[in-house]
């Protein structure tokens, strides 16, 4: 899933990176150095960089008090009801062009970028519409989160955050942690953050007879929400959901059930502590895995903010990357991450 959370209003408020950890790596501190600025203009480079992201960060949180606002529309830029007819233009424009069918420059380029093209919007239909493993519980879910009205209920505020359906884990992926669950046939799965239960269903559908799924999340209207929907399947049976911060959740979960399976996808924030919440309380099997999504955030983690074209999401940016480098530090625990969507980690204790 997915991946546009800011941060809560409640306790799940998220740190700020500390001022010592700027200025960034990347392209935005090795020109400086290239043109033999002097220490006082790098000192002064940093500042600005703290003023603003000291800006963003007010903006983001609405001076302190908002810290979690659901869903992303894009921060900067508005669509204009015009894409259509620019996209209908451009693909005209490119008509027949190929990497190899060329015979000046500028076509080439335009062959090259075409097939680019293409195969870029080709790959995610390509894998959904040969993908099967959606059953029909996943399929009920997902059907009623596409007729569902999201922007009118928090308008109404009947959910505590701004959602779109594009915040649930896709058909691909869902059906990825689908097939974990296949192998790893696991007794008990926790979910941290599950919106519609489109990955909760997933895991469902593929548990042993004895399996539980335990879905925790902050809003009481999803649990109703999937339990309208999961209650006409054997599914449901396996499911059961946990309403509240997740934080507060992971303290009071019973430590005589030890999880085999776990799939972090709540808040970007709070990821590291899940973990470390999880592992202080004893609540990992001895083998248990861990997936971590949107552990590459929009490609954030990766890149300085140079490059944010969103930047009200640099700070749960730099959380993942705090998270993926916590992983990878700590003696025990080991971790690959997948470039899958929008990152995906898989976690065991060694
Ligand atoms: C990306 S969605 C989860 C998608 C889901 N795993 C799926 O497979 O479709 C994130 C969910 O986390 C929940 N959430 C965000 N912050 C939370 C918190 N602090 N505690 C519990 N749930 C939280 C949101 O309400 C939302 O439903």
């Amino acid at each position: 899933m997915s991946l546009t959370f800011a941060v809560a209003p409640l306790a799940a408020a998220p740190v700020l990176p500390s001022r010592a950890s700027l200025p960034r790596q990347g392209p935005k501190a090795s020109p400086l150095a290239g043109a033999g600025a002097t220490a006082a203009g790098a000192a002064a480079v940093v500042a600005a960089a703290v003023q603003r992201r000291g800006r963003v960060a007010r903006r983001v949180r609405g001076g302190g008090e908002k810290t979690y606002v659901g869903r992303f529309d894009g921060t900067q830029k508005v669509e204009k009801g015009t894409t259509q007819v620019e996209e209908a233009l451009a693909a005209e424009g490119t008509r027949g062009r190929s990497a190899a069918k060329w015979s000046v420059l500028s076509e080439r380029i335009e062959g090259l970028a075409k097939e680019m093209y293409m195969l870029i919007g080709s790959i995610d239909p390509y894998c959904r519409d040969n993908s099967t493993a959606e059953g029909a519980a996943m399929k009920a879910i997902r059907q009623k989160m596409e007729d569902t009205d999201w922007a009118g209920l928090a308008e109404s505020k009947t959910t505590m955050f701004s959602y779109g359906a594009e915040m649930s884990t896709d058909p691909v992926e869902a059906q990825f942690v689908k097939m974990l669950t296949y192998m790893k046939r696991p007794k008990q799965v926790l979910e941290i953050g599950m919106f519609t239960g489109y990955g909760s269903m997933a895991i469902a559908e593929a548990l042993p007879a004895n399996g539980t799924v335990t879905s925790l999340d902050i809003d009481p209207y999803l649990k109703t929400w999937v339990e309208d929907v999961s209650k006409d399947f054997p599914e449901g049976k396996k499911h059961q959901i946990v309403v509240g911060p997740a934080l507060d959740s992971l303290k009071v979960l019973d430590t005589s059930i030890k999880f085999d399976l776990i799939f972090i996808d709540a808040n970007k924030a709070e990821y590291k502590d899940y973990l470390q919440t999880l592992m202080d309380r004893e609540l990992l099997a001895e083998d248990c895995m861990i997936i971590g999504d949107n552990t590459l955030y929009v490609g954030y983690p990766i890149l300085s903010e140079t490059y944010d074209t969103q930047p009200a999401r640099r700070d749960f940016g730099d959380a993942v990357r705090e998270f993926n480098a916590w992983v990878r530090d700590h003696p025990k625990l080991e971790q690959v991450i997948l470039p899958f969507r929008d990152g995906v980690s898989m976690i065991r204790l060694k």
